[in-house]
């Protein structure tokens, strides 16, 4: 099978039975009917069924989640049937959320800056007043 062959994703949606069965890791289309007996055992689904939820979908996100060795990735590499030509109103990339996360992260150091920016002003109002109460107390003091 030629290995540059282009599907669509309605082509690869069509592979999502156990016998026929693709898949989308980052764009590159996989074929593993053949893998799907071979997976490690998952608890509590089991290896076969964790292949089957993402069958015939992008299975980026699930793939990478899990850390696969670099010889998982080359028995990936064996199943490579060839690309996925996206089209508009396919499916955003499972990987998609992972981008979301950074902008949440940004978000968040955003809040941050603030949070520091405000400690550091009521610092400032908090030494202000402890001076102008030390100047009093001196005055009394001296008086
Ligand atoms: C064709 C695609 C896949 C291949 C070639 C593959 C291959 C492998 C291999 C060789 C292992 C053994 C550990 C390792 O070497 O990393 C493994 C473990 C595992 N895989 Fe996959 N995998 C595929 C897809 C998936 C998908 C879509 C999931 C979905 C979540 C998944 C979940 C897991 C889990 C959870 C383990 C750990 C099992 C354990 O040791 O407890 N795999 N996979």
């Amino acid at each position: 099978m030629s290995q540059t062959k282009e599907y669509t994703f309605q082509d690869v949606a069509e592979h999502n039975t156990k016998k026929d069965c693709f898949l989308v890791v980052h764009d590159k289309v996989y074929d593993c009917s053949k893998f799907i007996d071979e997976h490690p055992p998952v608890l509590p689904s089991g290896g076969e069924e964790v292949i089957l939820d993402v069958a015939g979908q992008d299975a980026s996100e699930a793939f990478e989640d899990v850390g696969h060795s670099d010889e998982a990735r080359e028995t990936l590499d064996e199943l490579l049937v060839g690309t996925l030509k996206r089209a508009p109103g396919d499916p955003a990339p499972k990987a998609a959320p992972a981008a979301k996360t950074a902008n949440s992260g940004n978000a968040d150091s955003t809040g941050l800056g603030i949070g520091l920016y405000g400690i550091v002003l009521i610092g400032g109002v908090l030494g202000y007043f402890g001076y102008q109460y030390l100047q009093t107390q001196q005055k009394q003091q001296s008086a």
